[in-house]
C-alpha cells in the first residue's frame, strides 16, 4: 500500500484554530488539486477527532472525476477510512452517507451496539488493536480489501499515529498564508511528539499555488 498525507497548514503550521473547527487554509486551486488527489486514491481517511470537528464528506466534488472514475470500472468515490477505536462517530456523520463505501477502523475495545449501529448504517468495521487502533494491522486489512493507493487527510493525532508507526510514504503539505497562532490549536503532526529519531523527509517538489506554497516529501521509512 502506497500512504499519501496531504493536509493543509497555516504559515505558522496550523490545522485549523484553537476552536478546531473546520477552516478553509487551502485556496480554490488548492481545494481543486485535493479534489484530483482523492478521485486518484482508492481511499480517502481521516480521524475520529476530524470527523467529530468538520463532518466532511471526503467525496470528489468534480462530476467529471466522478465519471472518469466511473469510466475506469471504479466507484464514483474512493471508499471513506475513519480511525476510530471505541466509535464515537455519530450515526448521522455525513461519512455514513451512501456516496460511497466507509471502513471504520476500531479496536478490540468497542461496543458490541455501537458496531452493530455502525453495520447497521452501512459502514464495514474492521478490528485491529486492544484499546487503540494498531495502524500497521488495520492498514494490513485495508490492503486485503483491495485499498493499494490511500490518501490520508488528518487530522494532527493520525498524523503522527501513521508516523510514529512508519506508515506514510509521501507527505504533501500546503502552506497557506494566514497565521493561526493557539498553543492548543491542531498542528501538522500532534500525538505525544518524537524526541530522539525523527522521521527523514527527502523534498520532491516545490510549487506555489494560489496565495500559498505547494511541499511535496518523501519518507525515508527504514
Ligand atoms: N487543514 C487540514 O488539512 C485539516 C485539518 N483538520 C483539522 O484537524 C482537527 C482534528 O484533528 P485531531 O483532533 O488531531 O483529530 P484526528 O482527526 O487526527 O483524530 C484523532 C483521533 O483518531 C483516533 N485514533 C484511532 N487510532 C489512532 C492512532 N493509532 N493514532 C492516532 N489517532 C488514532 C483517536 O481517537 P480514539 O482514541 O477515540 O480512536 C484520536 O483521538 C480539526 O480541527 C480539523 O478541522 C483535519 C484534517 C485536515
Ligand atoms: N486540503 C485541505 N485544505 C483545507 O484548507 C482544509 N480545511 C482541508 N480540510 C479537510 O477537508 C475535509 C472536508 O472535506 P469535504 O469538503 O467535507 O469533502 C476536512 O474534514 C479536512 O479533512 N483540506
Amino acid at each position: 500500500m502506497y500512504v499519501v498525507v496531504n493536509a493543509a497548514m497555516s504559515a505558522d503550521g496550523k490545522l485549523a484554530s484553537r476552536r478546531r473547527k473546520q477552516l478553509a487554509i487551502s485556496g480554490p486551486d488548492d481545494f481543486d488539486r485535493v479534489d484530483q488527489l482523492r478521485a486518484d486514491s482508492d481511499a480517502v481517511m481521516v480521524g475520529v477527532g476530524t470527523v467529530l470537528a468538520d463532518d466532511p464528506s471526503l467525496t470528489v466534488k468534480d462530476e467529471a472525476r466522478n465519471a472518469e472514475r466511473r469510466d475506469r470500472g471504479l466507484a464514483e468515490n474512493p471508499a471513506r477510512v475513519v480511525a476510530d477505536s471505541r466509535i464515537r462517530t455519530p450515526p448521522d456523520a455525513a461519512v455514513l452517507d451512501d456516496a460511497a463505501e466507509t471502513y471504520l477502523l476500531t479496536s478490540e475495545a468497542a461496543p458490541t451496539d455501537f458496531i452493530e449501529q455502525m453495520e447497521e448504517a452501512g459502514a464495514y468495521v474492521l478490528a485491529a488493536g486492544e484499546d487503540r487502533v494498531d495502524l500497521k494491522t488495520a492498514l494490513a486489512k485495508l490492503e486485503g480489501e483491495g485499498v493499494d493507493r490511500l490518501m490520508v487527510e488528518g487530522g494532527g493525532e493520525l498524523i503522527f499515529g501513521l508516523f510514529e508507526a512508519g506508515l506514510v510514504d509521501e507527505l504533501r503539505v500546503y502552506v497557506g498564508a494566514k497565521v493561526l497562532g493557539g498553543r492548543d490549536a491542531p498542528t501538522l503532526a500532534d500525538g505525544d511528539g518524537f524526541v530522539e529519531s525523527f522521521p527523514e523527509l527527502t523534498l520532491e517538489s516545490v510549487e506555489q499555488v494560489d496565495d500559498g506554497v505547494l511541499l511535496t516529501w518523501t519518507v525515508q521509512n527504514s
